[in-house]
């Protein structure tokens, strides 16, 4: 696989993803840790991304590389989770990333009156 269609893939794995949770909006939260969660509301969504954030940075600060990759996808799933929950969809992100794309995120803070 060359580099760029490995980069496309690993960008349409979160849409996947994405489209798998909407899917277990109606499923069986018995069967389901999507549909657990989503059943819980936007807060608990938010709460358990938080939780899985901070369970990022203690992998990157003390558990190793290995530890850092299976935290990192644990968060992303929760963050997918949280946009389905909150009604943001996937492409809402993308547009805001490509829309900043090539402006430095120093001369952006400056432009707000920070140094
Ligand atoms: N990528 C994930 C994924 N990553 C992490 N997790 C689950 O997220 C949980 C995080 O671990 P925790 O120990 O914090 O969870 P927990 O002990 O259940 O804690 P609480 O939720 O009770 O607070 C674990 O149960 C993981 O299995 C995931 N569950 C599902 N997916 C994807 O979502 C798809 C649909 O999953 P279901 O909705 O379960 O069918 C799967 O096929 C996967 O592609």
């Amino acid at each position: 696989m060359t580099r760029s269609s490995s980069e496309a893939a690993q960008a349409h794995v979160l849409d996947r993803l994405f489209a798998t949770i909407e899917a277990r909006r109606s499923a069986d939260p018995e069967t389901s840790h999507t549909a657990r969660q989503l059943a819980r509301g936007t807060l608990k969504c938010a709460e358990k991304f938080g939780e899985e954030a901070v369970e990022t940075v203690i992998a990157a600060a003390a558990q190793g590389r290995e530890a850092l990759v299976a935290e990192s996808a644990d968060a992303l799933y929760h963050l997918l989770v949280l946009w389905a929950s909150a009604g943001v969809a996937p492409e809402d992100v993308w547009t805001e990333l490509a829309r900043r794309e090539g402006i430095s995120g120093i001369a952006e803070k400056a432009s707000r009156g920070k140094a």
